[in-house]
């Protein structure tokens, strides 16, 4: 185990900062530039843990990737087989390219680091059985599983269950343009969480050129050639999360540039939740500025639009004025660790109150102590334990390298900040 100090801020954080590339967006360029016709290149992409899986992914299957440089190239060909993919804890690797695996031809083998083995995967592994792919998985709908591809899918009319994961509905999708048939996909279920992300999805595969149809727990992807050329991949606004918290909770003000003034990423909606929790929030020339007044407010939000802020947000209604409940994520259980659980742990530990909800948490904010921050193999508990760390003195970070997921630079970043 390593341990971090995070840092206590010495006064109202001021700073500017700029985030490398969004993983959901890399990923899925990645994807469809592999499912494409010609040479592509990803201009921003992220080089992180779960992008390079990706690309490693797609290079196993016979789709060369080229991630040395700032511009990543990708150089569709015939997809094969035999293989092996390794999803680490990714969710996109693991939810992503089963269905390119089923493009491919021969076993490939699929598996991931140990808690992957406990991430949903039944819904998406039956829709593919049920179009004709055969899989062996000893019956757990989960990984380690094989896959045994056939060099296409038929395609036609499936039906899953994706409120474990709005990643299960992304993943078939984003092949249905190479599908014979294409695919019509319909949900049945409570309801699919991470909206903005399956909009991403449909809004990203229309810019290669597929026919997308979507209207209620219904979507239509029409069979077609994907058009490769050039991506530009936004910066991740997930991962602002905990930078602009930094202006809330220490009464500064923090700028992250770039921000795009259209976006269907899920970090966007940063903006009216830090509103909510008492923070001053403009965007304007690409600058997204947060400013705190010292004063942080608890709020009572539903958060299945963007399951990603809640361990940042949690931390930052630890230290609020009033409760805060944070609804919603019931399926956030299933995440890199059971994030419900991890929270409210974590908050526990250092002296607060903090409760799991059915589909949620509930946190009542009393001064809080330092001590060691577990943080589960979970970029997303590191960067949320660093958050609390600059107001509560004495927060230890068990392994922060586990940022590597989606931010490899976030100590150095999270430092650079600090410097007056
Ligand atoms: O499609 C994507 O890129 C993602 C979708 C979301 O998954 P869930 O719907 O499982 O929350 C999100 O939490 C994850 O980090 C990335
Ligand atoms: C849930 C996450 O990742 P994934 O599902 O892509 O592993 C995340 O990055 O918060």
């Amino acid at each position: 185990m390593t341990v971090w100090n995070a840092p206590l801020a010495d006064g109202p954080v001021q700073a500017v900062v700029t985030l490398p590339g969004s993983k959901s967006m890399t990923n899925r360029a990645l994807v469809l530039a592999a499912l494409g016709g010609g040479p592509s290149v990803l201009k921003g992409a992220l080089r992180s843990r779960d992008t390079l899986l990706m690309a490693a992914a797609l290079r196993s299957l016979g789709v060369p990737v080229n991630d040395e440089g700032d511009d990543w190239f990708v150089l569709p060909g015939d997809l094969s087989g035999p293989a092996t993919i390794d999803c680490g804890l990714s969710g996109n690797v693991m939810r992503f390219v089963p269905p390119i695996a089923a493009l491919a031809e021969g076993d490939i083998l699929f598996d991931g680091d140990p808690h992957a083995r406990t991430r949903p995967m039944g819904p998406i592994l039956g829709a593919l059985r049920d179009l004709g792919v055969e899989i062996r998985d000893e019956g757990r709908g989960l990984l380690p599983f094989t896959l045994a591809g056939r060099g296409g899918i038929d395609g036609g009319t499936v039906t899953l269950d994706a409120s474990s994961s709005s990643q299960l509905v992304s993943g078939l999708l984003l092949s249905a343009p190479r599908f014979a048939k294409g695919l019509e996909l319909r949900h049945l279920g409570p309801p699919v969480p991470s909206a903005p992300h399956l909009e991403m999805t449909v809004q990203m595969l229309r810019a290669a050129g597929a026919e997308v149809e979507t209207g209620g727990d219904v979507w239509r992807v029409a069979p077609g050639a994907l058009r490769s050329g050039e991506v530009l991949i936004e910066p991740d606004l997930s991962n602002a999360a905990q930078f602009l918290a930094a202006a809330l909770v220490t009464g500064g003000e923090v700028t992250v540039r770039n921000w795009p003034s259209v976006t269907t990423q899920p970090g966007d909606r940063l903006r009216g939740l830090l509103e909510l929790m008492g923070g001053s929030v403009t965007l304007a020339g690409g600058d997204l500025t947060v400013r705190g007044t010292g004063t942080v407010h608890g709020i009572d939000v539903d958060l299945s639009h963007a399951p990603e802020l809640a361990q940042v947000l949690a931390m930052v209604a630890a230290v609020a004025d009033g409760p805060s409940r944070f609804t919603g994520i019931a399926h956030i259980r299933g995440h890199e660790t059971d994030r419900l659980a991890a929270i409210v742990k974590e908050i526990n530990l250092l002296g607060g109150d903090a409760n799991e909800l059915e589909d949620g948490v509930e946190i009542r904010p009393r001064p809080l102590r330092g001590g060691l921050f577990h943080t589960y193999d979970d970029h997303r508990m590191v960067m949320a334990a660093a958050t609390l760390g600059l107001v509560v003195p004495g927060i230890e970070v068990e392994n922060p390298g586990t940022v590597g997921k989606t931010l490899p630079e976030f100590v150095s970043l999270w430092t650079r900040m600090l410097e007056k």
